[in-house]
């Protein structure tokens, strides 16, 4: 089938390579010219395992194309996803819907043929009926029906997420066209069994804020023990391990540490408190405020015991940070816990110099005042404390004696809990997470 992808960032450029992956013809729209030359040449402008050698060739074999003209777009396909960004608005809890709105206000009146517009960006209930009626406004003799198919890839697995989903959710409204068409598209991944639930566009819109808000509730959760653990000297690690094993609970996001950060969680909570309360519901997501500040306390709390390993105050210290990305398989800093907290603890008058395997660049535009070093190593040379912020598997391994090599004092805070802890005790390392 032909289809549109507008906006090719994390989630649609990903999305655009897998739909050429699943055999179909498809057209990626961008409007940042320095992205789209990149992905025109099969290079991806972001760091995603898998992601370069499946963009390459689909441009090679010409099934993916990448262009920045909404009329080329209008003229290719009948068959659009929006994949653009839905970031917080600017001191404001709420999305900021500028990049969907300006998506269908193009598009729509250029459309010559009867036309589905699937929406794939997390947006708050009520967005696709909204969008709707301002389609048909735009439509000039055409049949436009919107409806919302929500993504849940994560980064650093979004291929796999994307063609080997855990379940497909679409809403449409009545009439079963959109309904059709994504069983076309996704006919593979039906074939092979994925759940598929079809349902009214304001309820698929909320299974994704829901499924984003529960993570958050999760991760969150196991934090606010984490804080009880710290004052009753109990072992969260142990905690969690324990009630993972229940099958009602899980084990899976249940890792203590620095909390969540990135482009999606801390938005999407933010986005949903948001949403209820317009909606008068605000009451019902009121726990949601709570989930944000533990997380936020996460940060805070790593500052403060940063201080404290360097005996009560932070200046003229010299700390190295392990790790700047949001998470691990990832080069994405929004929102990043690591660079949040690096950022304080040189606020506070320490020398900070950051490594990260993929993040460098990223995190050197966000934070240029921090400093940079090229390796986990050189990072390390005579640190006062050694901060594991986010846990990629080349800190995971670390040999803690040849790190005692290069620091001046011999303390590592675990952010992540990811590191042998008897191992680094042993080297003569004061470890704390
Ligand atoms: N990053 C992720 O893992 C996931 C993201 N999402 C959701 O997907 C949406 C996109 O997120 P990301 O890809 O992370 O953001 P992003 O910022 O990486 O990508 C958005 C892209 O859209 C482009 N764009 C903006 N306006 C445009 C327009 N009018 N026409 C064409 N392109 C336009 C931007 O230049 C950018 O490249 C958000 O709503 C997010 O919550 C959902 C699931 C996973
Ligand atoms: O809507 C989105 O964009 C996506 O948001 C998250 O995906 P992602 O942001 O890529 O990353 P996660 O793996 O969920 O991790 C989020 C944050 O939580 C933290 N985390 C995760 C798990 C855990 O146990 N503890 C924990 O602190 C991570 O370090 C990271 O900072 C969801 O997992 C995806 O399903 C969703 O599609």
């Amino acid at each position: 089938m032909r289809m549109v992808v507008l906006g090719l960032g994390y989630l649609g450029a990903t999305h655009a390579a897998c739909m050429a992956e699943l055999g179909h013809e498809v057209l990626g729209i961008e409007v940042v010219a320095d992205k789209r030359e990149l992905l025109a040449k099969g290079e991806v402008p972001f760091y995603e395992p898998g992601l370069p050698e499946l963009l390459e060739r689909h441009i090679t074999s010409g099934q993916l194309r990448v262009s920045g003209s909404y009329s080329e777009a209008a003229e290719f396909a009948d068959v659009f996803f929006v994949a653009v960004g839905t970031p917080q608005k600017k001191g404001e809890y709420s999305a900021d819907l500028k990049y969907v709105d300006a998506a269908i206000d193009e598009l729509v009146p250029l459309l010559s043929r009867d036309a589905v517009i699937f929406g794939k960006s997390t947006v708050p209930v009520g967005t696709a009926q909204r969008l709707s009626e301002r389609a048909h406004a735009l439509a000039d003799e055409v049949d436009v029906e919107i409806a919302w198919n929500p993504e849940f890839l994560r980064e650093g697995y979004a291929i796999k997420d994307t063609l080997h989903p855990d379940r497909l959710v679409l809403g449409a409204f009545e009439g079963g066209r959109a309904e059709r068409i994504a069983r076309e598209i996704y006919q593979t991944m039906l074939n092979d069994g994925t759940p598929f639930i079809v349902t009214d566009p304001p309820s698929a819109e909320l299974v994704k804020t829901s499924a984003n808000a529960f993570l958050a509730t999760k991760i969150s959760f196991i934090n606010a023990i984490a804080e009880v653990c710290d004052a009753a000297g109990a072992d969260i690690g142990a905690v969690a391990d324990a009630i993972g094993y229940d099958a009602r609970i899980g084990r899976k996001f249940l890792n203590a540490g620095l909390g969540f950060g990135g482009g999606c969680l801390p938005k999407d909570i933010r986005a949903f408190m948001a949403r209820a309360g317009e909606l008068g519901a605000a009451e019902a997501l009121s726990f949601l405020r709570e989930v944000d500040n533990v997380n936020m306390r996460r940060r805070t709390r790593m500052v403060e015991l940063t201080r404290e390993v360097c005996g009560g105050s932070l200046l003229g210290a010299r700390i190295a940070i392990l790790g700047s990305a949001f998470k691990p398989e990832s080069d994405d800093v929004r929102d990043s816990p690591a660079l949040n907290v690096a950022g304080q603890i040189q606020l506070q008058g320490a020398s900070v110099t950051v490594y990260d395997p993929k993040a460098m660049e990223n995190s050197r535009r966000l934070f240029p005042t921090l400093d940079y070093a090229p390796s986990a190593l050189e990072a390390c040379e005579n640190a006062d404390a050694v901060l594991v912020l986010t846990e990629w598997p080349e800190f995971v391994t670390l040999d803690p004696r040849q790190v005692a090599e290069t620091t001046r004092k011999r303390n590592v805070i675990d952010g992540r809990m990811c590191l042998d802890a008897d191992e680094w005790s042993r080297a003569g390392w004061t470890y704390r997470v």
